[in-house]
């Protein structure tokens, strides 16, 4: 992409809200048109700068719908490396349609064993820019180091070496912030829009909220599971 399209298109995110639209496996709101309606929904509803999709269908589904930038990605499995695992992944969610591919820039063993290298350059390839989701200060300034775009602290709490925490990783934002020049992003159980300010504040570039607007399930969870309930016997 040249650089003033990806300059243009990094500031429409600056201290703004992207969405994550995605359902887990078994949700029933997991099928592209329903991720493609709330991707629509929250776009026509509010100020949201651009939205993040999983996986190619969806990706697809939400392009038709939204002219926002979209932040694509590929779920691939449930452990380890999962998030957009190799090139080929990262080629076919920029051929979708997402400006901006998102994949694990973590510091593990990728499926394929092939560097993350290849990854950042065939998005670049591709036209897209390329987000690094990382847990540490050290695997955001090794992405920076190979080109990276821009860093979020998607993965923070997600690897075993990494704080396991209940709330956002601020403290993971504002070093990231004061190491690297390129944007930040703050992702991660960001629960309330007090959370997302205060990571505005730690430094980050723009904020992703997933499960707190677009997860109901979650939500009516918390909710429930904030009433008595029925006695047992009456
Ligand atoms: C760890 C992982 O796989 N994160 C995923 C990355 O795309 C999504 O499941 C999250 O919903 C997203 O990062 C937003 O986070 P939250 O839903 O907590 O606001």
């Amino acid at each position: 992409m040249p650089a003033d399209r990806a300059g243009a298109l990094l500031r429409q995110l600056r201290g703004k809200l992207v969405v994550s639209c995605q359902a887990p496996p078994g949700d029933p709101l997991r099928a592209p048109a329903h991720m493609a309606a709330m991707a629509a929904s929250v776009t026509a509803g509010a100020p949201v700068a651009g939205v993040r999709v999983q996986g190619v269908e969806d990706i697809e589904a939400v392009r038709a719908v939204v002219g926002h930038p979209l932040i694509g990605l590929w779920k691939d499995g449930a452990e380890g490396v999962y998030i957009t695992p190799t090139a080929a992944h990262a080629r076919a969610v920029a051929e979708a349609g997402a400006e901006i591919v998102a994949a694990d820039a973590t510091g593990r063993p990728r499926p394929d064993g092939r560097p993350l290298s290849e990854t950042v350059e065939a998005v670049h390839r591709a036209g897209a820019l390329f987000m690094a989701d990382v847990s540490t200060v050290e695997e955001g300034v090794a992405a920076a180091g190979l080109g990276a775009d821009l860093v979020s602290t998607t993965l923070s709490g997600y690897t075993p070496y990494s704080p396991q925490q209940p709330g956002p990783d601020l403290a993971l934002v504002r070093e990231l912030a004061g190491r690297l020049d390129i944007p930040v992003c703050a992702e991660g159980r960001l629960r309330t829009p007090e959370e997302a300010r205060a990571a505005m504040e730690a430094g980050a570039w723009a904020v992703v909220v997933g499960g707190a607007i677009t997860a109901p399930a979650a939500i009516a969870g918390r909710f429930a599971a904030a009433l008595p309930g029925e006695p047992a016997s009456r």
